[in-house]
C-alpha cells in the first residue's frame, strides 16, 4: 500500500500570539514543505490521529482512543466549524480491522472534535472537507493515561488494517511535543470546573471567549517568562524525534506516563498521536523520515515540530518532497 506520514504540532495561539518573524518564517517553510510532500504523494485517504481539549470527550466516559465514522468540529479558537469529510466506509473497515487484531477500539458514530483535528486539516489541506478522512481521537490531556505500548498497538493495528484498503493513505499525528498549556485538570478542580469536565456542558459564547482569552494571556505570560507552567523541553523533544527518525518505535513501550508528564509537561501526552501515526506507517514496512523541523515556541506554548516520512521503498522510488534528504536541525 502506498503510505506516507506527516507529524505536525498544533496550537490555538497561532495567529493570536505569534513569535518573531524569523521563527514564523521558518515554521511557514516547514509547513510549505509538508504541503508539497502531501501534493507529491497525492493521498486519497487521511487517517488523522489527534487529541481533544474538553470539547468532545469528557470524564463521564473518557476512552484512551476512539475512531469516528462521522465527526463535527466545534469551531474553538476561531477554527473551522461543521462536518469533517469522514470516509465512513473506510472508518468502519479500519475499526473492524483494529478490533480483529485485538485492540479494544471505541467507535463514535458522531464525534465532536476541536482544533486538534481541525488545524492540521486547515493548514495542510485548506479546510476540513477537502480530503476523505478517518479521525482517530487519542487522549493526550485527560489523566489517567494508559501505557504507551497500547498506543503503539493501536497504530500498528490501524496500519495493518489500512494496508488491506488498497488506498493511498496518509497518516497524520497532531499535537505536542513538550508543552504545558493551562488545560484544566480534574484532580483538585473546584466543583463547578469538575462538573464541566465530567458533564461537558456546552459553553455559552461568552464563556468560550473568556476561556480562550485565558489561554492567549497564558501564552503571553509564558513567552514573557512569568509563569508556573512547565518549560518547553527541547532535549526531550529531540529525543522523541530521534526515536521516530531512527525507527525505534519499540522504545516508546518503556516510556512511563510519569516520565512523559515530567519531561513533556501536562500536554506532552499529545505526543501519543505522533506515536500512533508512526506505528501505523511502520506497520506497512521500514520507513525513512524525509524532513524534520523543530522549534521551541513559547508564544504558542508548544515544542513545535513538523516531520514527514515515507516507506523506505517509496523513498527509493523518488517519491519524496526533499530530494536532498533530511534537512539539518536548526
Ligand atoms: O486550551 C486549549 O484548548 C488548548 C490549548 C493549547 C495550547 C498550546 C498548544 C496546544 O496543543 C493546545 O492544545
Ligand atoms: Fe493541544
Amino acid at each position: 500500500m502506498p503510505a506516507a506520514l506527516v507529524g505536525i504540532s498544533h496550537s490555538p495561539l497561532i495567529g493570536k500570539n505569534d513569535p518573531a518573524p524569523d521563527v514564523l518564517a521558518a515554521v511557514d517553510e516547514a509547513v510549505t514543505d509538508a504541503r508539497a510532500f502531501i501534493a507529491a504523494f497525492a493521498p486519497d485517504l487521511v487517517v488523522l490521529y489527534a487529541p481533544d481539549h474538553y470539547n468532545g470527550f469528557f470524564y463521564r466516559e473518557m476512552p484512551p482512543f476512539c475512531l469516528a465514522t462521522e465527526a463535527n468540529a466545534v469551531g474553538d479558537f476561531g477554527s473551522a466549524a461543521g462536518p469533517l469529510s469522514v470516509d465512513g466506509e473506510a472508518a468502519r473497515t479500519l475499526a473492524d480491522g483494529a478490533l480483529a487484531r485485538g485492540v479494544d477500539l471505541t467507535v463514535s458514530a458522531r464525534m465532536t472534535v476541536d482544533h486538534g483535528f481541525v488545524q492540521p486539516l486547515q493548514v495542510l489541506f485548506g479546510g476540513i472537507d477537502q480530503v476523505p478522512v478517518v479521525p482517530i481521537f487519542v487522549n493526550g490531556v485527560a489523566a489517567p493515561f494508559g501505557p504507551v505500548s497500547r498506543i503503539r498497538a493501536l497504530g500498528t493495528a490501524i496500519g495493518l488494517a489500512a494496508a488491506d484498503l488498497d488506498r493511498r493513505v496518509l497518516f497524520i499525528g497532531s499535537g505536542g511535543l513538550s508543552h504545558d498549556p493551562p488545560v484544566p485538570i480534574l484532580a483538585g478542580a473546584p466543583p463547578r470546573v469538575a462538573d464541566g469536565l465530567i458533564e461537558g456542558h456546552p459553553p455559552t459564547p461568552e464563556q468560550r471567549a473568556r476561556g480562550e482569552e485565558r489561554v492567549v494571556q497564558a501564552g503571553r505570560a509564558y513567552a514573557g517568562g512569568s509563569t508556573s507552567m512547565i518549560a518547553i523541553n527541547p532535549a526531550w523533544d529531540e529525543l522523541v524525534l530521534d526515536t521516530f527518525a531512527g525507527g525505534r518505535l519499540e522504545d516508546v513501550d518503556a516510556w512511563t506516563v510519569e516520565w512523559m508528564g515530567a519531561e513533556g509537561g501536562g500536554s506532552g501526552h499529545e505526543t501519543r498521536a505522533w506515536i500512533a501515526a508512526f506505528a501505523s506507517l511502520a506497520a506497512t514496512g521500514a520507513y525513512s523520515m524525509t524532513s524534520r523541523f523543530y522549534r521551541p515556541i513559547p508564544e504558542w506554548i508548544a515544542g513545535f515540530a513538523v516531520a514527514t516520512a515515507l516507506p523506505s521503498g517509496q523513498r527509493d522510488e523518488g517519491l519524496t518532497a526533499r530530494p536532498g534528504g533530511l534537512p539539518s536541525k536548526p
